[in-house]
């Protein structure tokens, strides 16, 4: 059956449906979902990058009219920016390096994915490992090589599309729906408590964006988080044995203790921060502080909250010029961490951009340990 048929789209909208490369082929009827999951395949999606979608005809109608399958995408998307190289590092497997001196926000990578695969659970893994092979095999030779060659947790020759998905998938949410989603060049990124890049995956691009969140040197492995590197080193250490199968040795894992300890202090600052009862004795330098803190950590690319409560902080006490560079600065680091559209970039744009409209402007009348200032005294 022709996929417009499959799709069941109205006349007016056939003329731009998605021509996908090969016909569908489709698990029976799964009760849980009320549907039946398919694999969709665009071989020439990208300048032959090519991309295979594993989701119910539902949401594969909705892929179809999402931008980058209507439009001819922009430059620097599935482009080598050739910022990275990659290579295997002792105990990490293949790890991606700076190619050149790397400057802060400067963009390292962004990629479609090569396989989106809806996050069902009905399925036995063995089961989805049928469909899996035909999405992957369905693939342009490149991609599907790339996909190949990923690292693989099992090796186990029964399951090796699953096995490939697992060890390295990131989690999209596109059309208001999770999907896994494969995206080779990314996945070589080893992770870092401290890393020195950000990704944002934006679902009405279907892009993996990533830069550097502060200068990165020549020859300098680029890394992400994989586990909340605000939480203590414990669930960190549960978390990446448990999800990756490794036991980070980074520096602040090493130095746990320490880095534990920074986190509290952390906390305790924030929480002053955030309270706006009169009886508040949060200080613009509590909130200089965190930011301090959260560079010597290595944790530049999570500085959006930090600025943003340095921003509230110097409006509270009507200074003006400290509070626009730092909502300023909170909208940089939330577009690189979150991507560009998230709202609360332009919320802090808009503080920026006139702080006194802000409902924070003047609210605590001792700013400056314990005097009041001269404009809300
Ligand atoms: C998404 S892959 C990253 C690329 C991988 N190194 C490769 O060879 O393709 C995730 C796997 O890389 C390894 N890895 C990532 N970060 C690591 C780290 N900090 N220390 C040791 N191994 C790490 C772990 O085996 C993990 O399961």
């Amino acid at each position: 059956m022709p996929i417009v048929d499959a799709l069941n789209l109205d006349d007016d909208l056939l003329e731009d449906a998605v021509p996908w490369s090969h016909e569908p082929v489709c698990t029976s009827y799964i009760d849980e979902l009320e549907s039946e999951l398919c694999v969709y395949t665009i071989a020439s999606f990208d300048r032959g990058r090519g991309i295979s979608i594993f989701t119910t005809p539902r949401i594969a109608e909705e892929f179809a009219f999402l931008s980058p399958f209507r439009e001819v995408r922009g430059l620097g998307v599935n482009d080598h920016t050739n910022a990275w190289y990659t290579e295997a590092l002792p105990g990490k497997g293949i790890a991606m390096l700076a190619k050149h001196n790397v400057k802060s926000g400067e963009l390292l990578s962004a990629y479609t994915p090569a396989l989106l695969v809806h996050m069902d659970s009905q399925l036995s893994t063995l089961q989805r490992e049928k469909f899996l092979k035909i999405a992957v095999n369905q693939l342009p030779a490149a991609t599907r090589d790339s996909y190949l060659s990923l690292t693989k947790f099992y090796n186990n020759p029964m399951v090796v599309m699953h096995d490939v998905l697992k060890s390295n998938t990131f989690e999209m949410e596109i059309g208001g729906h999770m999907h896994l989603a494969l995206i080779p060049e990314p996945s070589r990124m080893n992770h870092d408590c401290a890393p020195n890049a950000q990704y944002y995956l934006d679902g009405a691009t279907l892009t993996h964006v990533v830069h550097a969140t502060r200068d990165i040197g020549q020859d300098e492995e680029i890394t992400i988080a994989y586990s909340d590197p605000l939480t203590h080193y414990e669930l960190r250490h549960r978390n990446l044995e448990a999800g990756y199968h490794f036991s980070c040795q980074c520096k602040r894992c090493q130095d746990h203790e320490a880095s534990d300890a920074i986190l509290t202090t952390i906390k305790t600052l924030t929480t002053g921060l955030e309270d706006w009862t009169p009886e508040s004795t949060a200080t613009t330098e509590d909130a200089e502080r965190v930011i301090q803190l959260f560079q010597e950590q290595g944790l530049e690319g999570f500085l959006d909250v930090p600025h943003g409560h340095a921003a509230m902080a110097y409006s509270a006490v009507g200074n003006l010029e400290e509070a626009a560079k730092h909502a300023k600065l909170a909208a940089e680091v939330l577009a690189i961490k979150m991507g560009p559209t998230v709202p609360g970039v332009a919320d802090w744009e808009e503080m920026a951009a006139d702080v006194k409209a802000h409902w924070s402007w003047g609210k605590r009348k001792r700013g400056f340990k314990g005097t009041f200032s001269k404009m809300f005294g």
